[in-house]
């Protein structure tokens, strides 16, 4: 539940996401009949890299909470729609892990540490394993306050709690 809640839910009371679903319901398809298709073209180029369209994957964190093998599975599925994908700074698999499971055009997403050493390590390691770009997140000075995932963590918090009281109880029984 802790992991579903994590990738499903949003932050607050969830307004923007459930505006990001109906954003997409807004987006109207106009048909245009007796129109020669026979060349549809939705190309673009993102920093001097070529794609079939302009859709790339986000970063999103701990992606083997989904699936066991994690980021190496989202690269390959990248890969295999010749786009991009920007791996994120909290991904579940090493940068080189990545990097060696196949050739996607992919870029690094980094947060701002206040020790610069940290990021400069971190933007070495990704471009020495052919990430092509970093994606600076700037947002997270200001967390969303993600009600599910603090509901989980204190449910999670007093089942551990609950199981130690538990089991002092079964070892004094079994004491006296
Ligand atoms: C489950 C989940 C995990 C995410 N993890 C990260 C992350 O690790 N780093 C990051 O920069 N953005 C992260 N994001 C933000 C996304 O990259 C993206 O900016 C955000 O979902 C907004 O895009 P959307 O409206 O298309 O969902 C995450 C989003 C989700 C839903």
């Amino acid at each position: 539940k802790m992991h579903y809640d994590y990738i499903n839910g949003g932050a607050e009371d969830e307004h923007t996401l459930r505006d990001n679903i109906a954003a997409y319901g807004r987006i109207l398809l106009r048909p245009r009949v007796l129109v020669d298709v026979s060349n549809i073209d939705m190309s673009t180029n993102l920093l001097g890299y070529d794609m079939p369209s302009p859709i790339i994957v986000a970063p999103t964190g701990s992606h083997k909470l989904a699936n066991p093998e994690g980021e190496v599975a989202t690269a390959r599925a990248a890969a295999s729609c010749n786009t991009l994908m920007v791996l994120s700074f909290s991904a579940s698999c090493k940068i080189e892990e990545v990097a060696s499971s196949c050739n996607a055009i992919r870029f690094y997403q980094l947060y701002v540490f206040k020790n610069r050493d940290i990021s400069a390590t971190l933007v070495r390691r990704a471009e020495s394993h052919g990430f092509k770009a970093i994606v600076l997140t700037v947002d997270t000075p200001m967390l969303g306050r993600r009600e599910a995932d603090i509901r989980n963590k204190y449910n999670f918090i007093f089942k551990v709690l609950l199981n130690i009281l538990y089991n002092i109880m079964l070892f004094s029984f079994y004491i006296y």
